[in-house]
C-alpha cells in the first residue's frame, strides 16, 4: 500500500478543496481517538497529530495515499478526513464553537462525503452531543457507522453487550449502518474490518 500523506488543513468551509474523490470522515467527541484511529488504519504513527489533551485537531485535515499530483485527471481513490472533536476541549469557547460549526456544516453539506465514522468511546457510550450529530446526519441523509474506540480499556467479556446496546440505540435511525465496529488503535483490534468497510463505502457500496 502506498504511504498516506497530509495534503490540506481546512480551517473554514471556504477553504475546502474542490469536490473530487470520495471523502470518508471521522467524527466524535474530543479525545475519543479519531486521529489515533486514522494513524492506526494507514499504519503511520504521527501522520495525524494526537494528544492526551482534548482539542488537538483544530481543522478538517485531509489525508490521501501518496503519489497524486492533485490534477483533475489524477485523483486519489479517496480522502480520509480527520476532524476537530465536539464537546469539551481545552480551548477558548469561541474557538470551540467555530470548530463545531465547521464540523456540522461540513457533515451536512458535502456532496462527496460518502461515509462518516462516528467514534464512540467504549467506556462512555453514546452521549447527548453524539445524538445531536447522529440526528444531523439522519436529517442530511449522510450514511454513517458507529465505531467504538479504546476497546482495550474495557473488559472483553462486556463487549458483546455494549455492541448490542449501541445497536439498539441506533435501530430507528435512518442513515445509520446497522452494524457497530469495535476497535482499538492501541492493540489493532477491529482495524481490518474497518478498512474493509471504508473501501466499500469509498466505492459507493
Ligand atoms: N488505550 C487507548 N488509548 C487510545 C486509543 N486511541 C486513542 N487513544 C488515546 O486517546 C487520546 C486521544 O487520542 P486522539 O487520537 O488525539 O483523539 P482525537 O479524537 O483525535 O482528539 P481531538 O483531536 O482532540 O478531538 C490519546 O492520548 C491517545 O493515545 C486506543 O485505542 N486505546
Ligand atoms: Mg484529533
Amino acid at each position: 500500500m502506498r504511504p498516506w500523506v497530509f495534503i490540506r488543513g481546512v480551517p473554514a468551509m471556504k477553504f475546502l478543496p474542490p469536490e473530487g474523490p470520495p471523502e470518508i470522515a471521522f467524527a466524535g467527541r474530543s479525545n475519543v481517538g479519531k486521529s489515533s484511529l486514522i494513524n492506526a488504519l494507514v499504519g503511520k504513527k504521527g501522520l495525524a497529530r494526537t494528544s492526551n489533551t482534548p482539542g488537538r485537531t483544530q481543522e478538517l485535515n485531509y489525508f490521501v495515499p501518496d503519489g497524486y499530483s492533485g490534477g483533475e485527471d489524477d485523483l486519489p481513490p479517496m480522502a480520509l478526513i480527520d476532524m476537530p472533536g465536539y464537546g469539551y476541549a481545552s480551548a477558548p469557547k469561541d474557538k470551540v464553537d467555530a470548530w463545531t460549526k465547521l464540523v456540522f456544516d461540513y457533515l451536512k453539506g458535502r456532496v462527496t462525503l460518502k461515509r462518516v465514522y462516528v467514534l464512540i468511546d467504549a467506556r462512555h457510550g453514546i452521549k447527548a452531543n453524539d445524538e445531536e450529530v447522529l440526528s444531523l446526519l439522519d436529517k442530511a441523509a449522510v450514511s454513517y457507522q458507529i465505531v467504538l474506540t479504546k476497546t482495550d480499556k474495557i473488559k472483553e467479556a462486556g463487549l458483546p453487550r455494549l455492541i448490542a446496546n449501541t445497536l439498539e440505540r441506533i435501530r430507528k435511525r435512518p442513515a445509520a449502518y446497522p452494524a457497530v465496529l469495535a476497535t482499538s488503535s492501541e492493540k489493532g483490534g477491529g482495524l481490518d474490518e474497518l478498512r474493509a468497510a471504508i473501501a466499500q463505502a469509498a466505492n459507493g457500496l
